[in-house]
């Protein structure tokens, strides 16, 4: 079955849809039942995506579940209240006092909070690793070195990590390995194929693909999924049922926004490119992105997200340039079907394991699906306004 069409066969079987076409809502807290057995059977397969109890999910959950399955190749998939909170209930999963963390240096920012504000003080040790160390990764593990974390491309400044040769070294010493796989959604790379333990997703951005959803999952090969599960569980992550169906419905056009983004966003970053107040564009499909070899082998295509770097500027010319657009709004998010802009005056302060070799200022695009042509525009009133 071809991608665009396990897109809209995912998670419909008639167990979970009846004679509808889509999964019903159903909201529950409690789950009933009439007898000790039914009672005892729902107990011992809690965990199998049968009926027990509000937080374990209802046919609703379950049904996304297994299209989330179906799509990035996990054995199993626990659905939490954001992408934040899939990130974190992933983590907490698998760390415990004493554990050193292997964490990428271009990690979402918020993620770099987490190790450093919370993580840290309960005994975890994070260590940030340059994200194009590819297997030289090796020589951070330390005995009690439980996990590394991936994000690629960095959602910021779009690094692409090898992702096979960090999990084929973590993998040999018994490293649970961990990869954000927002940028890519469940259809652009395979991460399970890549040899990742754990996938996490926003599914925040493309999955629900209209900003008005917040919602995570996190993904789990054979060996890890039973863990995560239960963990997750006992941590009490859960999403609603009303959520994780806009989750389910925004899937059945992912495939052709992606191709839509894409293409608009080529066009888009082609044109950025060759303004002479541009220092780069970091873009994975841009042959002068760091790790583009591996986005041309790993990835089936990209997205809307991508930044540029200007030659100079500061806040005032940053103001000048982001204020007053027609379609591109600052915002914090990307995935949706508008465009969007977030400017970010110092990227070295939020490194802290590896140069970033730029002195002016980032600026993130979100490419939507508006007509590249108009967003041109929009950008070129933008450049008109930088001096
Ligand atoms: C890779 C990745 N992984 C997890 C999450 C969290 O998802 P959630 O928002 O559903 O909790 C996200 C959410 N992303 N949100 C953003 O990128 C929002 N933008 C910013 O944080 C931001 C703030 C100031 C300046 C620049 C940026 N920026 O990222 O461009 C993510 O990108």
């Amino acid at each position: 079955m071809k991608q665009n069409t396990k897109l809209i066969q995912a998670g419909r079987g008639k167990k979970w849809t009846g004679q509808a076409v889509n999964p019903p809502v159903v909201r529950a807290s409690t789950i009933t039942f009439d007898t000790m057995a039914e009672l005892a059977h729902a107990s011992q397969h809690k965990g199998e995506r049968v009926p027990y109890y509000g937080r374990r999910g209802t046919a609703t959950h379950f049904a996304f579940q297994e299209a989330i399955c179906e799509l990035e190749g996990g054995a199993g998939c626990a659905l939490y209240p954001c992408g934040a909170a899939a990130v974190s209930g992933a983590l907490l999963s698998f760390l415990q006092q004493g554990d050193h963390l292997l964490m990428v240096d271009s990690v979402y920012e918020p993620t770099r909070a987490l190790c450093d504000k919370v993580l840290g003080p309960m005994g975890v040790e994070t260590e940030y690793y340059d994200p194009m160390i590819g297997a030289g990764i090796e020589t951070l593990i330390r005995p009690n070195t439980k996990a590394i974390f991936l994000e690629s491309p960095g959602s910021l400044t779009m690094e692409v990590q090898d992702v096979p040769a960090i999990c084929k070294v973590a993998g040999e010493k018994g490293v649970i390995t961990l990869l954000d796989n927002t940028w890519a959604s469940p259809i652009l790379c395979r991460p399970f194929e890549l040899g990742v333990d754990i996938s996490i997703q926003a599914a925040t951005k493309y999955i629900v693909g209209h900003s008005d959803v917040m919602l995570g999952t996190a993904s789990a090969n054979e060996k890890y999924w039973p863990q995560l599960r239960e963990h997750s569980y006992i941590l009490g992550y859960c999403a609603s049922a009303d959520d994780v169906y806009q989750a389910s419905r925004g899937l059945r056009t992912l495939g052709v926004r992606l191709a839509q983004h894409q293409h608009n966003t080529l066009k888009v970053a082609h044109w950025v490119a060759q303004r002479a107040e541009v220092e780069t564009v970091r873009h994975p499909a841009f042959a002068s992105n760091p790790g583009h070899q591996y986005f041309a082998r790993d990835f089936s295509g990209s997205n809307g997200l991508f930044s540029f770097v200007l030659k100079q500027g500061g806040a005032k010319a940053v103001a000048a340039f982001v204020e007053g657009m027609q379609y591109f709004k600052m915002g914090f998010s990307w995935g949706g079907y508008e465009s969007l802009i977030s400017p970010t005056l110092n990227v070295q302060k939020l490194r802290t394991a590896s140069p970033w070799p730029y002195s002016g200022p980032l600026i993130r695009l979100h490419i939507g699906l508006e007509d590249p042509d108009d967003l041109i525009a929009d950008l070129e009133l933008a450049f008109s306004r930088y001096q």
